[in-house]
């Protein structure tokens, strides 16, 4: 039901694969919405895949609704993917990255999912596209401030469930907390139950020596004091940072 009227929603996957532009097409004719999916992950199908995917559509289905989905969203929080962007010196593609494309592509929504890790998400992309199929969505707004930030509070996770994270547990592999600038304390995730404490020293600090130092030489979390910022990141070897916004918990999967 959607809006009191129960929709009944067909979905079709289609192949991304050139061997399968000939068949592809087929699958756009009478679809009264297209959802335009990418890997949050994925800096090149970002840039230059979307709108070739965006030509497609137009030229077998112009009248149809476009709908931008930011897919993977728990590889913002994964290790291993920001080590991997990080040597590539990149990072996830951000909401606002993906919000300013959907305007872009003329898309009539922006959404982001993850599989892994929100099932409600995903039921939310299928709403959405329910409403923009009974023309009930609201047009793509740029969110205020405000908004974005309450937005992100919404997504911050509980000192309890930070102190419960993987972190925690992985406290042996990532050992070391650094904290950059004055307004910012930090935690030691060594010790998570300690008390947040002012980073008194604008340039960044490392607390101790990683034993994994293959992968990072440090990771720390920042809190603005008295709510917990979710940004927390990393610190390569050779010295590339590569932040992130803690969604879920962060373990460092391949150390
Ligand atoms: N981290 C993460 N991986 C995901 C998520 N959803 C899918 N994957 C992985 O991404 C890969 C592709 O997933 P599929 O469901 O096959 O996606 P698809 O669009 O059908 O891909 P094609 O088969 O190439 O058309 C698989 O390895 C999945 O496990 C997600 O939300 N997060």
């Amino acid at each position: 039901m959607v809006d009191s009227k129960a929709v009944a929603v067909e979905t079709e996957g289609t192949g991304g694969s050139p061997y399968y532009d000939n068949v592809r097409p087929l699958c756009y004719s009478d679809s009264d919405a297209v959802l335009l999916c990418f890997d949050i992950s994925r800096q090149d199908i970002f840039d230059s895949g979307l709108k070739k995917w965006r030509t497609e559509i137009l030229d077998f289905c112009p009248s149809t609704r476009i709908l931008l989905i930011g897919c993977k969203t728990d590889l913002r929080t994964d290790v291993c993917t920001l080590m991997e962007l990080s040597n590539q010196k990149q990072t996830p593609i951000t909401h606002e990255q993906g919000s300013a494309m959907a305007k872009q592509l003329g898309a009539e929504a922006y959404l982001e999912c993850s599989a892994f890790t929100s099932e409600k998400s995903i039921h939310s992309v299928f709403r959405t596209a329910a409403l923009a199929c009974i023309n009930k969505l609201q047009p793509l707004a740029k969110p205020s401030p405000t908004r974005r930030l309450s937005k992100r509070l919404l997504h911050l996770p509980s000192k309890s469930e930070l102190l419960s994270s993987t972190f925690k547990k992985e406290k042996a592999k990532s050992c070391s907390v650094m904290g950059v600038g004055s307004d910012c304390h930090m935690i030691d995730v060594r010790d998570p139950s300690s008390p947040p404490q002012r980073n008194t020293n604008q340039n960044k600090r490392t607390l101790c020596c990683p034993p994994c130092p293959e992968f990072f030489n440090s990771a720390y979390l920042f809190f603005q004091y008295p709510a917990f910022s979710n940004e927390y990141a990393l610190e390569t070897t050779d010295g590339r940072i590569a932040p992130g916004v803690v969604e879920q918990s962060t373990r460092p999967r391949s150390c």
